[in-house]
């Protein structure tokens, strides 16, 4: 199946810190909730680690191990609703390591792709607990070429521009990304989309987990830079369509793809 046109739903929801069974009952509330409008959404996003929220030192009882549990749940919703999911990220135990995994499903619930973060956040000790991926994320989605990458990975143009240059129209960024770098965080999304002209959705949590709060402000940016949905602070869903044709639109304009000069850089 191949489209031009995609109505994606975000979950900008809250995460319970340690609380998977909370989590996964809100996650599947959630979920009824953006299955159950009239003009159904084609894939649904949700945030970085909604299974566990950051509870690091616990996370090696907490985690999903093998990302079974998500899995099951997630091929089974996907199928039955005939829709593309981004699995947001869990904390998923594979042997003796935690990863941060985007588990992506198409409409038969198979899985298509999945990604581990790559780059850890030292300011919250990730790299004290978790392991960093080694490969990068990108799949098709309904014949659109897609890419995949989690919150701090966005500080790192090169990741996008790989990506991008690798045939990514379309960017998916679960995040959990906290006051106070709003700043930051609206800054780098819509740089990501200017500078590789793409689609770039980011979902982001909200809700507050010890000391740290999260400030939502999910967003859709059109490849001209434009945000064309964004979220505020409160959980939500957040619906917007996005139309592919506009990536090769973009790109025609200004063809910053043919005017590079990757031998001198
Ligand atoms: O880079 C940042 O400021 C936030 C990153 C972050 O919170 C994360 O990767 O979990």
């Amino acid at each position: 199946m191949t489209t031009s046109k995609l109505r994606i739903s975000l979950l900008q929801m809250d995460i319970a810190i340690g609380e998977p069974e909370r989590n996964f009952a809100k996650l599947e509330s959630m979920l009824e909730q953006a299955v159950s409008t009239a003009e159904k959404p084609d894939v649904i996003v949700f945030p970085e680690m909604w299974n566990t929220g950051y509870a690091l030192d616990r996370i090696h009882e907490l985690a999903d191990v093998q990302g079974e549990r998500t899995r099951e749940y997630l091929s089974l919703f996907s199928r039955q609703h005939q829709v593309n999911i981004i699995g947001g990220s869990i904390a998923e135990k594979k042997e003796d390591a935690i990863l941060n995994t985007i588990y992506a499903f198409d409409r038969t619930g198979n899985v298509a792709a999945d990604y581990s973060k790559i780059h850890l956040f030292r300011l919250m000790d990730e790299e004290k607990y978790l392991t960093a991926g080694e490969r990068l994320g990108r799949f098709e989605l309904d014949g659109i070429q897609t890419g995949m990458m989690i919150c701090y990975d966005i500080r790192f143009p090169e990741l996008s521009r790989k990506l991008a240059l690798d045939g990514a129209k379309l960017l998916f960024v679960p995040a959990e990304w906290p006051h106070p770098r709003l700043h930051h965080w609206r800054t780098l999304l819509m740089a990501r989309a200017i500078e590789n002209q793409m689609y770039v959705v980011s979902c982001n949590r909200v809700g507050t987990s010890g000391t740290t709060s999260f400030f939502g402000h999910s967003m859709v940016i059109d490849p001209w830079g434009e945000a064309i949905a964004e979220g505020g602070e409160e959980e939500t869903i957040l619906t917007a369509t996005v139309d592919l044709d506009n990536v090769d639109k973009v790109r025609r304009t200004i063809p910053i793809f043919e005017d590079r000069r990757p031998h001198l850089y």
